[in-house]
Formats: C-alpha cells, sequence, structure tokens
C-alpha cells in the first residue's frame, strides 16, 4: 500500500477527461500520498481515514454527504478553478472541512480566451474557416464582413481578477471599456485600464458593442442575463459568455439570436455542456461555442494545481488558506 508519512490526497483518476494531468502527479506526489477514487472504493475501509484533502479536477470527485461522512480526516478540498458552483459549501463547511479555489493561476490564461471569443466573432473566424477550408463554396463578400474591434466598446460584467485582466487587454485593442461589479474597483486601477464604472447593468447593456460576463454563478447571478436583458442590448451587439452557462437565460438567448435582437454570440460555457446533439444553438450560424476552454493552457492548469498545494499545505498545517472559499 506504501504511502509514507505523507498526507493522503484523494483524487478522482489520473489522465482521462475527469483525471490531473499526468505532468502534475509528480509535483503531487512530492507533497502527498495519492489516492485516485478508484483506489478508494476498492478498499474504503482502509483509505477512508487516510484522506487528508481532496483535490477537485473538473468538479470530479462528486462531493455529496455520503462521501463526507465516510472521510473523518478530511480537512480540506482544493478546487483547480475559480468557479465553486459545483460544490455545496455549506455542506461541506458543517463538516468541519475547509475549502479553496484558484484565482490567481486562471485569471490570465481565461481572460485569453475572453478575448478569442470575443475577436472571433467580431471577425467571423469560423465562418471564415469554413470558406477557406471548403473550396468552391458559395459565399459573398459581405457574408463575412465583421465588426472592427478598435473603438468599439466592450462592457465587461464582473471585474475580479478576470475581468480585470480582459480590461487590460481590451485596452490594447483601443476599446472602450465599460464594466460593472458589485463594488467598484479603486479610481487608480479604473483609471489604469481606461475602465468607466456603471452601477447599472442596464445601462451597460445598451452602450456595449460586446457584452462580455464573467461573474460566477450564484444564486443571484442565475438567469441574469434574460430576455429583458437582452432586449436592452444594441441589436449589433454580440454576447460573450466565458463564465456559467446558466449565468444566461439559454432559451431567451436562442430567441434572440434567431430575431435579431442581437447580433451574435459567443459561448465558452452552456447548460449542459456539452449540449445535446440535436440542440438549436448549435445549428444557428451568429453563434461561436467552444468547449470550456477557459483556462485549458498548459501553464494555467499547472500552476491551479500548484495553487491548490498551497492551499491544502496551509489548511493541513493549521495556516491561513491562501485562497480560502467561505459559504456565503
Ligand atoms: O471554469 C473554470 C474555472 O472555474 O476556473
Amino acid at each position: 500500500m506504501g504511502g509514507g508519512e505523507l498526507p493522503g490526497l484523494l483524487v478522482n483518476e489520473i489522465g482521462g477527461i475527469h483525471g490531473i494531468l499526468h505532468g502534475h502527479v509528480a509535483l503531487l506526489k512530492k507533497h502527498f500520498y495519492l489516492i485516485t477514487m478508484k483506489e478508494f472504493l476498492e478498499n474504503r475501509k482502509h483509505m477512508s481515514k487516510k484522506v487528508q484533502a481532496i483535490y477537485l479536477w473538473w468538479h470530479k470527485p462528486i462531493i455529496n454527504r455520503e462521501l463526507l461522512q465516510s472521510l473523518p480526516n478530511l480537512k480540506v478540498i482544493a478546487n483547480s478553478g475559480v468557479g465553486m458552483d459545483h460544490l455545496d459549501l455549506k455542506l461541506v463547511a458543517s463538516f468541519g472541512v475547509k475549502m479553496a479555489n484558484a484565482p490567481y493561476a486562471v485569471s490570465s490564461s481565461t481572460a485569453d480566451t475572453g478575448m478569442a471569443l470575443l475577436l472571433a466573432s467580431a471577425r467571423r473566424l469560423v465562418e471564415g474557416y469554413h470558406v477557406a477550408t471548403s473550396p468552391g463554396m458559395e459565399y459573398s463578400e459581405a457574408d463575412l464582413l465583421g465588426v472592427e474591434v478598435t473603438g468599439a466598446t466592450v462592457g465587461i460584467i464582473g471585474m475580479g481578477s478576470i475581468g480585470y485582466k480582459i480590461a487590460l487587454r481590451a485596452k490594447a485593442f483601443e476599446m472602450n471599456i465599460l464594466y460593472h461589479n458589485r463594488t467598484r474597483r479603486k479610481e487608480q486601477e479604473e483609471q489604469a485600464v481606461g475602465a468607466t464604472y456603471c452601477e447599472k447593468i442596464d445601462s451597460l447593456l445598451q452602450q456595449a458593442d460586446f457584452v462580455m460576463v464573467v461573474v460566477s454563478l450564484t444564486p443571484q447571478t442565475h438567469k441574469l442575463i434574460g430576455k429583458r436583458e437582452m432586449e436592452l442590448m444594441k441589436p449589433t451587439a454580440t454576447l460573450i459568455n466565458i463564465s456559467r452557462g446558466a449565468v444566461v437565460d439559454q432559451e431567451a438567448l436562442v430567441t434572440a439570436l434567431q430575431t435579431g435582437v442581437i447580433r451574435a454570440a459567443a459561448l465558452d460555457v452552456t447548460y449542459p455542456e456539452p449540449l445535446p446533439r440535436d440542440h438549436t444553438l448549435l445549428k444557428l450560424k451568429n453563434v461561436i461555442i467552444t468547449p470550456h476552454l477557459g483556462i485549458k493552457t498548459d501553464k494555467a492548469t499547472y500552476m491551479v494545481t500548484e495553487e491548490a498545494v498551497e492551499n491544502i499545505l496551509a489548511a493541513l498545517n493549521g495556516l491561513p488558506i491562501p485562497s480560502e472559499v467561505l459559504p456565503s
């Protein structure tokens, strides 16, 4: 069995779709005795006492009451990303277990995903790809006319670390920047990226050519962007969502895209993920969808593991957890 004195870390699997990447195993093994869910389930009695921490990779393993009840020595659950909507925070806290996310590691790569979608939609990259790779395909010049990004207005909803990095990038593209956030950023921070605060989301929606949704999914932000909000947007505006699918009312979005209420959408997140094969969103020409590419770069995924290691070690040593998440 092995494991020595190292604290036991439960992970869903190594490799595969829901498993930590092989390149991270050495880093984790330096600090922890790794236990996969398969090993745990095969030898539950022995393993359950060893587990002191869980590392969630893409929402796995699934944390429920039964699992929490079976882990008497569990002290902390560390997430490999920033969004914690997949976890019942109150339930976990009721077991005296701490939680942490990884906001620093993900901010640049996720902001890049947002900008990539903005540019791809503005300049009709996907339609252009189909034209270029289908010789003989009929199209008119007008079919590929895009929207000029320079001088356009981006409205960022959610100005946390990812939103701020989007503003930095938008500034480099000479865009006008509006933002909405629960709390206003400091004046120096606004000035550094040239961002203007909109206290009301409505005024941002009315002015933006590109609306970028970056908020976390909470009961307060569920379907934050619905029919009413889309109708406030300009008919020439594009909606970009890199947060969670459920922040946007997807039925309302389909109608808005079909009836010209808004120009286009670019979505890295949907509900469910992936969408069923026959979903209308997959058939609309004015939509770009990517499979939750968010943080997925080699560097960012490694950094989330480093951030998780830091968080877990702090929790196990009774020190303040750098990115602790508390139930609200
Ligand atoms: O989706 C990615 C994250 O929550 O960091």
